[in-house]
């Protein structure tokens, strides 16, 4: 049966965000991992508290010089068509140009941030080998500085908890109006945190012994649409 966007709305959530649980096999899963630990090693850009590898071109202010995604990333496309991830954008850009690979270990998070305007306002997430919890904060219209400062003291809005193999979508006002960030700990109390999927993460239901939830290596695969793309030969010949 295919699943679409539209039924997998969470309550407690804004509309705008939706969570599919099992959305690629464990077979698939492991595929994607081999090839994400198999990439050349000057692949991979080392931050603080994360490792990333960019697919699809280095996106930046003037626009992204657009590669080709390797197939063993595209091949996912239909997948995303069939249950309408890109749907609503104007037709020029229904498939993703870009793929973020995040690699995260027990510990490691992502400050509060918004992905901002490079992008259009529709990002897809497949996660791999690891849950995550994932908050989100409601940020009023201020510049950079002011939301960093904002964060920290703020108790999330709403989380979500990420599980392997889901698909998570955010789109327009969830893109736009809140921040998303996760915490740099180990262990993730399911309790806390106004956590809205907990039904949805657990089809299976949630005994109470499993409330704590220990984080393993993450790696998520984010795939979006730079609205800005160059091609390389333009830029050479300006040279
Ligand atoms: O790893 C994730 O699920 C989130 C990554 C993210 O927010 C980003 O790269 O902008
Ligand atoms: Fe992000």
């Amino acid at each position: 049966m295919t699943r679409t966007l539209e039924k997998e709305k969470i309550k407690g959530a804004p509309e705008s965000v939706y969570y599919l649980p099992d959305f690629i096999t464990p077979e698939e899963e492991q595929i994607l991992l081999d090839k994400v630990l198999s990439a050349p090693k000057p692949k991979w850009v080392y931050l603080k508290s994360r490792r990333l590898q960019n697919w699809g071109g280095i996106v930046n202010e003037k626009g992204m010089i657009a590669e080709t995604l390797p197939s063993w990333l595209s091949d996912i496309f239909p997948r995303f068509q069939e249950t309408g991830v890109f749907d609503g954008l104007d037709a020029t850009h229904r498939v993703p140009n870009h793929c973020l690979v995040n690699e995260y270990l027990a510990g490691q998070g992502i400050m509060p941030h918004k992905d901002g305007p490079a992008y259009l306002p529709t990002v897809a997430t497949i996660s791999l080998s690891s849950h995550c919890v994932l908050e989100f904060f409601k940020v009023p219209e201020v510049d950079k500085e002011t939301e960093d400062e904002h964060k920290q003291t703020q108790e999330p809005e709403f989380s979500l908890l990420i599980q392997p193999r889901s698909l998570l979508v955010l789109k327009e006002d969830v893109y736009n109006k809140y921040m998303h960030g996760i915490q740099e700990i180990t262990t993730d109390d399911l309790s806390g945190g106004n956590i809205v999927n907990l039904a949805e993460a657990f089809p299976e239901g949630l005994s109470h012994d499993r409330m704590e939830l220990e984080r393993r290596t993450r790696i998520s695969l984010t795939f979006r649409i730079v609205q800005k793309t160059l091609r390389a030969n333009k830029i050479l010949m300006r040279r």
